[in-house]
């Protein structure tokens, strides 16, 4: 069976990389440095997949603390920052199948990008830990461009770079954000069931396929395309 789609671009918390471990330490060291109590990994997995703004919001809304406005939410953010950086052996942890699917893709030439809302910086360590240097052709964080997840054009940039239309593509992730940014975008989405979304229901969100584990993708032909 051929997949349908010129190029695959994946969404990495929760959909590549279970990172979960990690960003719940990086959060926790962030808040008992200001004073608040830890949180387990179930809570803080809920706070992903927005950006790490948004996560640090969350962290400190669900701690109760005042929420520091400017200069203040921006040290908080270059202790965040800096916990995240430490933790990054332990966000390196992919999921079953993945390293098989993206060869797999590759092999057929599907061409494969990274669309992450996760800060910039942290992507390329993060690729090394995994041995993953020269598995993407494209590379979008979450704050390499204006907009990210769930606007479309993090989406379309990569389309654009790659020369296709959004069509051709297919986005692939693990919450309402990558969902939401496909619809916006028009692209084709698959979702992986075993992520970190919030009250999202996998199954009305139109996606071409949902699979519990990459490998999946190159399974069986669509059910319409
Ligand atoms: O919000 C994050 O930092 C992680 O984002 P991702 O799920 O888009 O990879
Ligand atoms: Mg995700």
């Amino acid at each position: 069976m051929t997949f349908p789609y010129r190029a695959a671009l994946f969404d990495l918390d929760g959909t590549l990389i279970d990172s979960a471990g990690g960003i719940a330490e990086a959060v926790n060291r962030t808040l008992l440095d200001l004073g608040h109590a830890a949180q387990d990994e179930a809570t803080v997995r809920a706070w992903i997949g927005d950006g790490a703004r948004l996560l640090l919001r969350r962290a400190l809304d669900h701690a109760g603390a005042i929420l520091p406005d400017g200069d203040g939410f921006e040290s908080a953010y270059a202790l965040l920052m800096r916990h995240y950086g430490d933790s990054l052996p332990r966000q390196a942890v992919a999921y079953p199948g993945v390293e098989q699917a993206l060869e797999r893709l590759h092999g057929r030439g599907v061409r494969i990008a990274l669309c992450t809302n996760k800060p910039a910086r942290f992507i390329d360590p993060l690729l090394h830990a995994l041995g993953w240097e020269a598995r993407f052709e494209a590379i979008v964080g979450g704050d390499t461009l204006p907009e990210r997840k769930p606007d479309a054009r993090p989406l379309l940039h990569i389309a654009e770079g790659f020369g296709l239309s959004a069509r051709e593509c297919l986005m692939v992730g693990d919450s309402h954000t990558d969902a939401e940014a496909a619809r916006a975008a028009t692209m084709p989405l698959a979702l992986v069931d075993y992520g970190y979304r919030r009250d999202f229901d996998l199954d009305s969100a139109g996606a071409w396929r949902v699979v519990g584990d990459l490998r999946e993708l190159l399974a069986a032909a669509p059910a319409a395309c």
